[in-house]
């Protein structure tokens, strides 16, 4: 058997004209693990309400932080594909959840190269329901329906693998030399509390409050929030940072109901409120910086924290390219590619 990989991002539009931003939103919020309720309802509220305006303002946000090359998540993402493909020993595809490249489209570029043993590899450190579940899903049926004789192998949460913990640590730990800031906020993007009572209690039993959450456990395999509280415990244990000095919020909410709290716009203006003038955040939910945190959170956040008498406002960047990333990630994918086959009576 050949082997390949299929490093899967969420995708962003072709472009900042509304009409593209629409067909891209109307694609991502039309997943039934992103806007998880009846088919009827999800298309009354997304085709009825939510594209009716939300195309728009979207689009005028892309448009602050839109290159010359394109959506920075899409450019950094070909970035780190081209590096990880220089280092490795096995081709390496690149797809998106959502847009161009399409998962179908990776799998037939692996497919013409020969490769009918493919490790998925959604580029999310934690699991969530609305991300790593909807790849691994898609690509499933996808495989099913198009591509039956390959063979997939999937790379689970790596939230609290050391190597990752250890980069985090590392960019954060240069972001922040000589940076004198008072308090180090790690901000993840939000999902519905309900999307963690749906993909984590019946198998692991999450309790949904912090004391459940804040507690390592192997059991919390399926819990997004508990993954997003155990990479900063681990990454705050790893920069030795007193218990006082950092916090965890959850940003990018959308619509009415309830999603994990504290919310990071409110965070970020309480804390200001209470006297930090000197305010850092990292995005650790995003591997590649995106619209979420160079205008969510370096732009809005920035503005939220000024106008409560906030000073000095230090985003840390996404691993984005990194080298420290781009050979963890290589290292990961060769033990896998030297893996000898399984063979069928094992
Ligand atoms: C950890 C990663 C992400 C989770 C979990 C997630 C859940 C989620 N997102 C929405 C709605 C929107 N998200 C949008 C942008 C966006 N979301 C992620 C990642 C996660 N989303 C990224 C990386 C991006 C940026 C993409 C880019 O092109 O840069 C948007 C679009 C922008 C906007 O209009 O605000 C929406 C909408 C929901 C409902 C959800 C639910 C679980
Ligand atoms: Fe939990
Ligand atoms: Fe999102």
């Amino acid at each position: 058997m050949s082997k390949g990989v299929l490093l899967v991002n969420l995708g962003s539009p072709d472009s900042t004209d509304p009409k593209d931003v629409k067909r891209y939103l109307d694609e991502f919020l039309m997943d039934e693990r992103v806007i998880d309720v009846p088919y009827w309802a999800r298309t009354l509220l997304v085709r009825g309400i939510i594209l009716n305006t939300r195309p728009k303002k979207s689009a005028e946000a892309y448009q602050k932080i839109w290159w010359e090359e394109g959506s920075p998540l899409m450019v950094l993402s070909e970035r780190l594909q081209a590096k990880v493909d220089e280092l490795t020993s096995v081709p390496i595809a690149l797809a998106m959840r959502y847009g161009k490249p399409s998962i179908k489209s990776g799998l037939q570029e692996l497919q013409d190269k020969g490769v009918d043993e493919v490790l998925v590899f959604p580029l999310y450190p934690q699991f969530a329901m609305a991300t790593t579940e909807t790849i691994l899903v898609l690509a499933e049926e996808l495989r099913k329906k198009h591509f039956p004789k390959m063979e997939f192998t999937s790379v689970p949460a790596f939230y609290n693998h050391a190597d990752y913990i250890r980069v985090l640590a590392n960019s954060i730990g240069e972001r922040l030399e000589g940076v004198d800031y008072e308090h180090l906020l790690f901000s993840y993007h939000g999902v519905p509390e309900r999307h963690i009572r749906k993909s984590d209690i019946t198998r692991s039993h999450c309790k949904m409050d912090d004391k459940c959450c804040q507690t390592p456990s192997a059991a919390h395999q399926f819990c997004y929030r508990h993954q997003c509280f155990e990479t900063t415990r681990l990454v705050a244990e790893y920069l030795g940072l007193e218990k006082d000095k950092y916090s965890v919020s959850f940003q990018s909410r959308l619509g009415f109901d309830p999603w994990l709290k504290p919310y990071t716009d409110r965070t970020i203006e309480r804390l200001g409120l209470e006297g930090t003038k000197k305010l850092a955040i990292v995005t650790p939910a995003f591997v590649s910086d995106c619209l979420e945190t160079l205008e969510e959170i370096a732009m809005e956040g920035k503005e939220i924290f000024e106008e409560v008498g906030g000073k000095e406002f230090t985003v840390v960047p996404c691993l984005n390219d990194r080298d420290e990333w781009v050979k963890v990630l290589a290292r990961w994918i060769d033990e896998w590619a030297m893996q000898p086959v399984a063979s069928p009576e094992e």
